[in-house]
């Protein structure tokens, strides 16, 4: 099989890697093109072997499967550029939630699928959120969930969840290190501890909350209850950060959301076609 990838900025990046490093693909086998040569190049110095296009065309005559890692209002003038060149049995992969399968399905000639990474298959870890779109058959299905399973664990979703469940899956990591990082500048204030250590410290808690959730059999809430013992100092600090964070996630939600919305207004603009319902919930 050979695979394409338009656009190598941080996460075409980390899927090319992550198939490189956990043997879905070898290099000879991507064909990638971005806007700015310097990328690809750096790129290719990594991977031997790595075929470098000369533009996205070429990317696209190449490949069997492409993945698509440009930004949402990229998306209209790159299909202008590649429509006359897609195959109806090549397949498609956008990586980006506000675009919609209906929008590419209306402008190209092949099989579209959608799927939403996480950084975190950097380390072949994480939930890979797949939707296909009608074109495709149960053997497209299957080899693109084949490829996703070598560096993340892909789970089918409907795309009118795809903005929630990647608040969770690729806005995650964002949000979690962003709340760490808050906890560890007060810890090195206020105490004067090393950021170092305490970092190290946050990192492997975190990784071991994450295994006792995935393959521990405990819950969130579970998980709570066996560390704050009542009337002991966990409980004490959870009833205080539940007090600090009344509101926080609505809050948190409503945003992701309402920038969903502009972009998908302006894709609406970009692509012809009928206007796409907003997620309804
Ligand atoms: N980062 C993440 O964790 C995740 C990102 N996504 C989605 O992935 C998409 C890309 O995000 P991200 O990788 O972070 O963004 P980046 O800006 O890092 O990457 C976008 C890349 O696309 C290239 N590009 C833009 N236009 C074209 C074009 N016409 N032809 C070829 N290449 C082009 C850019 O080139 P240049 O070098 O010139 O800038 C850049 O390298 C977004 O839609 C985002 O929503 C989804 C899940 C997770
Ligand atoms: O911030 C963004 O727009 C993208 C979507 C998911 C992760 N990063």
């Amino acid at each position: 099989m050979k695979v394409g990838i338009i656009g190598t900025g941080s996460m075409g990046s980390v899927l090319l890697e992550a198939f490189i490093e956990f043997r879905a693909l070898q290099p000879h086998q991507l064909f990638i093109s971005n806007r700015t040569l310097k990328k690809l190049l750096v790129l290719s110095e990594r991977h031997e072997g790595l075929n470098i296009c000369r533009n996205n065309i070429q990317t696209v005559r190449c490949s069997d499967v492409i993945f698509v890692c440009v930004k949402p209002l990229q998306f209209a003038s790159l299909i202008q550029e590649i429509k006359n060149d897609v195959r109806p049995n090549q397949l498609i992969v956008s990586i980006t939630s506000p675009v919609q399968i209906s929008h590419l399905e209306n402008s190209l000639d092949c099989k579209i699928a959608k799927i939403i990474p996480s950084v975190t298959h950097k380390i072949g870890s994480g939930a890979s959120l797949v939707m296909y779109g009608n074109r495709l058959d149960e053997k497209d299905k299957q080899i693109l969930h084949d490829l996703l399973s070598y560096i993340s664990k892909p789970m089918e979703i409907k795309e009118s969840q795809a903005r929630i469940n990647s608040d969770f899956s690729s806005c995650g990591p964002a949000f979690i290190s962003f709340f760490l990082t808050k906890w560890i500048d007060a810890a090195v204030e206020m105490t004067g501890s090393s950021r170092e250590e305490i970092t190290c410290l946050a990192s492997e808690m975190l990784l071991g909350t994450g295994k006792l959730l995935t393959q521990g059999g405990v819950t969130p809430p579970q998980l709570q209850e066996m560390v704050a013992v009542p009337g002991g100092i966990t409980a004490q600090a959870l009833s205080q950060l539940n007090h600090s964070l009344d509101g926080v996630f609505h809050r948190l939600i409503s945003t992701t959301h309402q920038k969903y919305d502009e972009d998908l207004e302006e894709l609406d603009k970009l692509f012809d076609g009928p206007k796409i319902n907003r997620p309804q919930y």
